[in-house]
């Protein structure tokens, strides 16, 4: 048989969307289509969450009063939610939850309470839907209670309005908090994270410590992807990062336009959600 090498596939030429998109290419804070929505979302974040305004919303949110469902109500009820801090996805983040435990999947096919937690981690979103504003939900997050470090993004820009940033017995190193108090002990910026975990505690959902905590600081970029804050962190912490730091592969690059086929992937992780956080939970 005649071997007849085509090169690439001629037709992705025509569809630049299909081509894999460089890591370099991903969270960029500097530029693109997306720029003001990210920029307005975070300088309202950054203005907003203070150590009193975090606060407030433990407890408001942590007692998990508010509604009873199933996590599938709740993966489905993220169709209406398109997250507005983020620079590389402009679409509902029900795809990107099957998006990222397609991912771990792929990669940890014994592991799944870590495809479980790929599903579930952005849930907490759902607050959005609840009559929180984004910037009280979604993007990254930071420690409250203690100076702001450089590698927040946007951080040169967006923290003028906050009055912590004017209060010294905040604005230094430590602030408020002991060295190497172990991050259990911070208080962050509120958002989807803390919300989550507080849920899957309060309705004693069974995956192991380290996806409660990918759950709880996936998003705290400063720490897990640029090092700072690590005079707040104990033992426990740094055995847990690279955790969190194989969970964020998953979380960040497996994000594109090509949408995954939802309904053929329920029954499968329907499974997973009867074995770790089954039936009807409080939120
Ligand atoms: O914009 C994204 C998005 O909101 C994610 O859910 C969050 O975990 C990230 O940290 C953030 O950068
Ligand atoms: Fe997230
Ligand atoms: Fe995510």
């Amino acid at each position: 048989m005649r071997v007849v090498n085509l090169g690439p596939d001629p037709s992705l030429e025509y569809r630049p969307e299909c081509q894999e998109k460089d890591k370099s290419e991903f969270r960029n804070f500097e530029s693109g289509a997306l720029f003001d929505r990210v920029f307005n979302t975070y300088k309202l974040m950054h203005t907003h969450q203070t150590l009193d305004f975090v606060k407030q919303k433990h407890l408001e949110w942590a007692n998990c009063n508010h509604f009873s469902v199933t996590m599938m109500e709740n993966i489905d009820a993220l169709d209406e939610l398109v997250d507005e801090s983020d620079p590389d996805v402009d679409f509902p983040n029900s795809f990107h939850a099957f998006q990222t435990a397609e991912g771990i999947r792929r990669e940890h096919p014994d592991k799944d309470w870590f495809q479980l937690v790929g599903l579930i981690h952005d849930v907490g979103k759902i607050m959005a839907l609840y009559g929180e504003p984004q910037w009280a939900v979604v993007g990254d997050t930071f420690p409250v209670g203690c100076k702001f470090q450089n590698s927040i993004v946007f951080r040169d820009s967006t923290f003028e309005g906050n009055p912590d940033e004017k209060n010294p017995t905040l604005n230094t190193e430590f602030g408020i908090y002991e060295p190497q108090c172990g991050l259990d002990k911070i208080l962050m910026s509120w958002g989807h994270d803390e919300y989550l975990y507080r849920v899957m505690k309060f309705n004693k959902c069974t995956i192991p410590e380290e996806g409660l905590y990918m759950i709880r600081f996936h998003s705290f970029y400063p720490w897990h992807s640029n090092g700072d804050y690590m005079h707040l962190c104990n033992e426990k912490d740094l055995q847990m990062l690279p955790w969190v730091k194989e969970f964020n592969k998953f979380d960040l690059y497996t994000k594109s336009t090509e949408l995954p086929n939802v309904e053929s992937l329920r029954p499968y992780y329907q499974s997973l959600i009867d074995k770790y956080c089954p039936g009807i939970l409080h939120w």
